[in-house]
């Protein structure tokens, strides 16, 4: 659990949080306009300006209070920034080296080292100068670099921002799998909705330099003025398990985790057929990818044809509607449609519906 209220002034801004509190465990994502004072929050947070004031707690550890303020390298964090800083003038191996140096030796082994090196891919990279290594290998040894440090808790500001997609989606999976199994309490910056949506498990909405509203990922996904809807349009995020399809290189299953409800649903994915890491797996599903039916149909190209509930219908904009579903597994699922739509199927709250979603428009 974090809770408190900080205050930092960086040249002409001004960041007061406002009382704040959420828990620390998954991952806690910091969102809202550039400018709007995360990263500001960030540093005051991890200790890293003498200039912040007022109060936070980790738990029942005070780590600031008034002007008196726990050292940074006593709250035992692993940062991760938008650029790795590396040491230029050691090896892969010697900057791993030199964070376990400094690792603290009184909260037992921490994780197995060779556990996260293997964890991270950076095994071929060990050898290697710093100077020359590509983004995405940089952020893969700055993120494995910070669990060998012994972090209580994981911060990163725009850890993806630098990379182009292809980097970005490998480290997605990445975090999305070492944030899960280490289980570091993480509290990260990001511009993106979609890492949003696969990684958060609560969203910390900042704007005007103070925080606005703390909300759980489904709460932030349950409303159509969410700031996390792009011109996009409304988009939901199921939990569930990727499964390989023997004999299908170019297909994915993937079987929602029942949260409230008993039934999980199965979707199928199209696949490139690149080695992908199965298991559990968040996955975004856009609401104008899910087109509506009043049951079950035939003779369609449409792979998944899913059985749901209209929870709620609100305008999300001119002529456009969305469309909030209850899965038979306690997930929510939305689809984006026109107003005409609404009124041609006669849709209304309460209804059996079938959710209709094309496999490619859901890349495993
Ligand atoms: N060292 C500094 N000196 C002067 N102004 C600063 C400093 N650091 C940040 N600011 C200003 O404070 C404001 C908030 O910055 P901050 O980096 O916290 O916002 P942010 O929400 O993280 O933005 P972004 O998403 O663009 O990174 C900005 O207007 C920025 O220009």
């Amino acid at each position: 659990m974090f809770a408190g209220n900080l205050t930092l002034t960086v040249g002409d801004f001004r960041m007061t949080s406002g009382d704040f509190r959420f828990d620390s465990d998954g991952v806690t994502a910091l969102f809202g306009r550039s400018g709007s004072g995360k990263s500001t929050l960030l540093r005051a947070m991890a200790g890293l300006d003498r200039h912040t004031r007022g109060t936070l707690r980790f738990h029942d550890e005070v780590w600031q209070e008034g002007r008196r303020a726990l050292p940074a390298e006593r709250r035992d964090i692993g940062m991760v920034f938008q650029h790795a800083a590396l040491l230029a003038h050691r090896t892969v191996r010697g900057n791993l080296d030199f964070a376990a140096s400094r690792a603290p030796t009184d909260r037992g082994a921490g994780i197995d080292r060779d556990q996260i090196i293997e964890r991270t891919g950076i095994g071929p990279l060990l050898d290697r100068a710093v100077g020359n290594l590509s983004g995405g290998e940089r952020q893969r040894i700055a993120i494995a670099r910070a669990l060998i440090g012994r972090p209580r808790v994981l911060m990163m500001d725009e850890p993806l921002a630098a990379l182009d997609w292809r980097a970005k989606a490998e480290l997605l999976d990445l975090f999305e799998t070492v944030i899960r199994d280490f289980a570091i309490p993480t509290v990260m910056i990001t511009h993106a909705p979609a890492e949003v949506e696969r990684l958060a498990d609560r969203v910390v909405f900042m704007a005007d330099g103070g925080v606005e509203r703390v909300e759980t990922l489904k709460e932030a996904l349950g409303r159509v003025d969410s700031p996390l809807f792009t011109e996009e349009g409304p988009v939901a995020s199921l939990d569930g398990h990727l499964e390989p399809v023997d004999g299908e290189p170019y297909r994915l299953r993937f079987v929602t985790r029942a949260t409230g409800g008993d039934e999980p649903v199965t979707l199928w994915l199209t696949h490139d057929g690149r080695p992908t890491d199965t298991g559990p797996r968040r996955l975004r599903v856009r609401g104008d990818d899910v087109a509506l039916a009043r049951g079950r149909v035939e003779g369609i190209s449409v792979q998944n044809q899913v059985d749901c509930r209209i929870e709620r219908i609100e305008t999300s904009g001119p002529g456009r509607v969305a469309v909030f579903l209850a899965l038979t597994d306690g997930q929510r699922l939305v689809s984006e449609v026109t107003s005409r739509t609404v009124d041609h199927l006669a849709l209304a709250p309460d209804q059996p519906v079938t959710a209709l979603i094309k496999s490619a428009a859901l890349m495993g």
